[in-house]
Order: structure tokens, then sequence, then C-alpha cells
């Protein structure tokens, strides 16, 4: 991420990784070049395929996944193809801001890792300014003590983790490390235009064995497999596992290892808020945003120019002024399929399209405007509490798993110079919303509370089964692959492969889904 234009502000996520790499004298994660924009952005499909052009593909849904969709669908489909995006609520979806005091704060997918290259393409594609998080000071509280305090001495925080924890930091920095070098090889598989009809075979062809493995165990066992101490694993990997997915060492090893890889430095956002991202998107992909609610789809035959019958799928959607009914050629879904998410139903289709029961996580974000309370964390009262972070344990009389200081999503109104002690945004993350008295027990004082609630992200359940991408012959399903990892980036991921997916299903190239051995294929060709 070039620093020319880069604000900084307050994150909310401990970058216990990053100092690691930093106490290793390493760069921190490494900048790996994205490969060139494709230069046929506006351009139909190459000569030489036979089959027309589609002329009508529907994206339901306009969060991240929904708008980098219709990004690569432009990329892939060329100009001529119509494109509708439907959306029931706001852009954005899951990226979203609430305001407090006349500031906008991230509500919702907040941070950016800093080897999510999609994420890197778009803010530099859309022209869109970036904001580097500042690393705080992090505690780890049990429900009685704080465990762990960072000190603001690099020195003395290292002979303090060497202390606590020996050298496993410096051994999880580098598990992660070999994850995420195998998890970038997406990025030229997709570059050189392959695709994957599912979660599971796109992550087999990163990691094989290994990767869908993960999805087979807890992040628990395969750390403890891997001789990471009891200590380690309840005071540092539990508590990134509470922060980012408001789960346990439960949750299956990719999401868990995603979610380590959240406690990297160097992580970012984007100024303005992340949403900017989505609604860029729509406009760049000349994209006709439809606000309006899916309500079903079903396999129509119709007649074409030429007078003989296509099979196309007719999309019934409410709006303000009522029913309406279109059709399509393609279809991409990309929203969690589920009564309480999006309540879209298939009809007719023989075999049936399953339906999904998958549960999504209840959280709760809260956003208060106080001085916190130290007695509450163990402390004195009158002790000055220096942290920025506080993440938690897995203790069932704990109410929160953890409360942050946040900065608003505009660098203008960047809060840095001001002092942690002080009163400030704070972010709790909490699976049920806050009763007047526990705001009480955190906050000396405080006055303004924001509350948005969410069903975030899948609750993990390992061994994990992905939905399927393909639910039709020409209906793709995007947010399977949440149950591998839920996170801005997996969306983009799964956007890319769902476009190329189509394109080349639609024109048949079978050689470009599915290939076998792709690393070895294209190691050789730079
Ligand atoms: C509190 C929280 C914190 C998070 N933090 C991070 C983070 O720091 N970093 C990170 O990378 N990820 C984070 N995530 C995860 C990330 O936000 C999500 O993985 C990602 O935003 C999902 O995007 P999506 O487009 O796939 O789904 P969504 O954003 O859910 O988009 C789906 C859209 O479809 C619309 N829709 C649903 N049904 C219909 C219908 N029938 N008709 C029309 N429209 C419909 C919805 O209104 C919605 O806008 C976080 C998530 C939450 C909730
Ligand atoms: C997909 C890859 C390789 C990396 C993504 C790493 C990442 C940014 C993980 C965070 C995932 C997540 C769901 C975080 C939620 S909370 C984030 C933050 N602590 C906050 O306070 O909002």
């Amino acid at each position: 991420m070039e620093d020319a234009g880069v604000g900084r502000a307050r994150r909310g996520s401990p970058a216990l990784l990053g100092r690691v790499a930093a106490f290793r004298g390493l760069p921190g994660p490494r900048l790996t070049l994205l490969p060139p924009l494709p230069l046929l952005l506006l351009c139909g499909p190459v000569l030489g395929e036979l089959r027309a052009p589609p002329e009508k593909l529907a994206v339901i849904g306009a969060g991240i996944g929904g708008t980098s969709a219709s990004y690569y669908l432009r990329q892939k489909f060329g100009k001529d193809v119509k494109i509708h995006v439907f959306e029931r609520g706001k852009v954005g979806g899951r990226l979203a801001t609430v305001n407090v005091e006349g500031q906008d704060y991230e509500a919702g997918g907040s941070v950016i890792h800093p080897l999510n290259l999609h994420m890197k393409r778009f803010v530099k594609e859309l022209d869109l300014s970036t904001v580097q998080s500042v690393d705080g000071l992090m505690g780890i509280y049990n429900g009685e003590d704080l465990v762990f305090e960072e000190s603001s001495w690099f020195i003395i925080n290292m002979i303090k983790l060497v202390w606590h924890y020996g050298f496993q930091f410096l051994r999880m920095h580098m598990w992660i490390e070999d994850i995420l070098d195998k998890f970038m090889r997406i990025y030229r598989y997709q570059s050189h235009d392959y695709s994957f009809s599912s979660v599971e075979g796109l992550l087999h062809a990163l990691g094989g064995d290994e990767f869908t493995g993960m999805l087979n165990r807890t992040i628990l066992q395969s750390l403890q497999k891997a001789g990471f101490s009891e200590k380690f694993l309840n005071e540092i990997v539990t508590p990134a596992m509470r922060v980012n997915y408001g789960q346990s060492t439960s949750i299956n090893g990719f999401v868990g290892a995603v979610s380590l890889s959240g406690t990297d430095s160097g992580l970012w956002s984007v100024e303005g808020g992340n949403k900017r991202v989505c609604e860029e998107l729509l406009q760049f992909s000349k994209a006709l945003l439809i606000s309006g609610s899916v309500m079903h789809i079903e396999e129509k035959a119709r007649m074409t120019q030429t007078g003989g019958p296509k099979k196309a799928y007719e999309v019934t959607y409410k709006t303000d002024s009522g029913i309406n009914k279109d059709l399509y050629d393609i279809v991409l879904v990309a929203t969690p399929l589920n009564r309480k998410m999006s309540n879209i139903t298939f009809l007719n289709f023989d075999p049936p399209i399953p339906e999904f029961h998958q549960y999504y996580h209840h959280l709760v974000t809260t956003f208060v405007h106080g001085r916190l309370n130290a007695s509450f964390f163990g402390l004195m009262a009158t002790d000055s509490l220096h942290l920025t972070d506080i993440l938690t344990t897995d203790n069932p009389n704990l109410f929160i798993n953890s409360i942050s200081q946040v900065s608003p999503v505009k660098r203008e109104a960047d809060l840095q110079s001001k002092p942690a002690t002080g009163s400030a945004v704070w972010k709790i993350f909490s699976s049920e919303f806050l009763t007047k008295e526990q705001l009480n027990l955190l906050f000396a004082s405080h006055d303004s509370v924001q509350e948005k609630e969410w069903l975030a992200y899948p609750h993990y359940k390992p061994p994990e089964k992905c939905p399927p991408i393909i639910l039709h012959d020409r209906i793709y399903y995007l947010n399977g692959i949440e149950w591998a990892a839920s996170a801005m980036e997996m969306s983009a991921i799964a956007a890319h492969n769902a476009a190329l997916l189509a394109y080349h299903r639609w024109y048949g190239n079978t050689e470009m889904i599915d290939q076998e051995g792709l690393y070895e294929k294209l190691k050789t060709e730079l």
C-alpha cells in the first residue's frame, strides 16, 4: 500500500503478530506484485467464441460480494451486457457505518489485511484513499484480571511476551505466514482466468489436503497438534477468535488462521468507510442498481429474435412501487441463502435447489463515547487505563467479547492524538445487547450509546461442508465461501471466481474450470 494519501486510524484490533514480525527483523507482511490489470475491461469476448454473449445478468446483493461480482462480470462479458444488481437494504451490506456524535465509524467489516489484493486493487482502480490502522496497546482480560498488558516500550513488550509465552508468538507468526503464502496462489490462478466449481476445490488448489483438512478440524486441534501450549491458546488464540468471529477456538482451522492473520500489523481501511468500495464498484461496472428485494427465481423458456426457445431465469422482486419480474441469462446470488438473511425461494426446479438452513452468528456492536472504568478490569479505580484494546478469554461470566478504541472513517476527524486514558469512542463486541447496568460497570462515565445488531458470519462447527457454487445451470452462489472463512477479501475472491466460472461455462471453456496441478503449471509461467 502506498503511503501517499494514507491516513492512520485506531482500528479496534491488536497487531499481535505484527509486533513479532518486527521482533524477528522481518519487513512485516510481504507485498506481492498484483498481476497487471486486464486491459480488456470494456471489450467483448475474444474472437473465435461462437456462442452469442448473454444479454442480461442479475446479481442479488450489493455487498462487497455482489458489487465486486458486477465489476468482474463486466470485465469478462464486456461492455454490451446489461448487469442488474438487486439490493433490498443499503449498498455495502455488512460494510456499514454508524454515526456517533456527528462522526461515522465502521460498524461491520472494518479492517483489511495488507495482502488482500482484490481489496487493494479496488481502492487503486477506484481512486479511493486508505487509512492505516494504528497499533494501540492491547490487554487480555480473563473476567477477573488483566492477564497480559502491552507496554508502549518495544523492548519491554518483547521481554514480557517471551516471559509469558516463550517463542510461541514467533512460531505462530511462521505458521500463519506459511498459510498466507499458499493462500496468495489464488491471485495467480485468477489472473490467468482459472476458476473452480466448488469452495473445497478452490481451497485444494491453494494448499492441497492441508487446506481442505483445516475445514474438518478446529483451530484448537490444529494448534494443539502443532505443539502450542494451553496458556498460549487460552490467553492469545482464544481472545483473537472472540474479537474477530465472536466464537471460540472450536471454529474451523481455516477461518481460525484467517482470524489470526487479522492480528497482523499493516491492517488498513478505506477512507470514508469500506462501503465506499461497493458504491464505487457499482458505478465503475456500469451496473443498474435496483432497490428491491428478490423474492423468487424460476426457470422460464423465452423466444429469441431468431424464433428459437432459450432458457432464462425469471427474477421476481418487490420494490416500493410493487412486484416486478425480469428475465436473465445468468444469476449470481451474493447474499447468504437462508430465511433470515435473504428469504429467496427457487420455484419449480427439478431437482429442487436445496434450502440452506445455515446458522449465522448473532453479534451486537455497541459504540460508546465515554471513559473506561479501570476497576472493572481488576485495577484500582484510580488507576489510569492506558490500553486501547481489551480482548477477553473464554469465561462464561464475561458479557463482552472485546472493547476497543476506534477512530472515525474520515481522516480529518482522526482521534489519534487523543490520549487513551481520556474520553473516547469505544466499540464493544458482544453476543447480546448490553444492559444499562453492564454499561455502567464498563464505563466510569459515558454519554452517547449506539448499537447495531448483526447476523455477522457463519456459526462455525467443523467438519464444515461448504454449500455449492453452482446452484443450477447458470445460477451461481458466492456466499458458500463464508463457511471456509468470512471476510471482505473472501467475498471478492468468490465474486471473481463466480464471474470466471459463469463466463467459461457460458462459452464452454471447460479447460479453465477445476484444472488439476495449477500451481506446478503456472510456476513456470512468469
Ligand atoms: C461486525 C462485523 C465485523 C466484521 N469485520 C470484518 C473485518 O474487519 N474484516 C473483514 O475482512 N471482514 C469483516 N467482516 C466480514 C465481512 O463484513 C463480510 O464477510 C462481507 O462484508 C460479506 O459481504 P457479502 O457481500 O458477501 O455479503 P453482505 O454484505 O451481507 O451483502 C449481501 C447483500 O444482499 C442484500 N440482500 C439480501 N437478501 C436480498 C434479497 N432477497 N434481495 C435483494 N438484496 C438482498 C443484503 O441487504 C446485503 O446488502 C465483519 C462482519 C461483521 C458483521
Ligand atoms: C482473508 C485473509 C487472508 C485475511 C483477512 C484477515 C482479516 C482482516 C481478518 C478479520 C476478519 C474479521 C471478521 C474481523 C472482525 S473484527 C475486526 C476488528 N477487530 C474490529 O474491531 O472491527
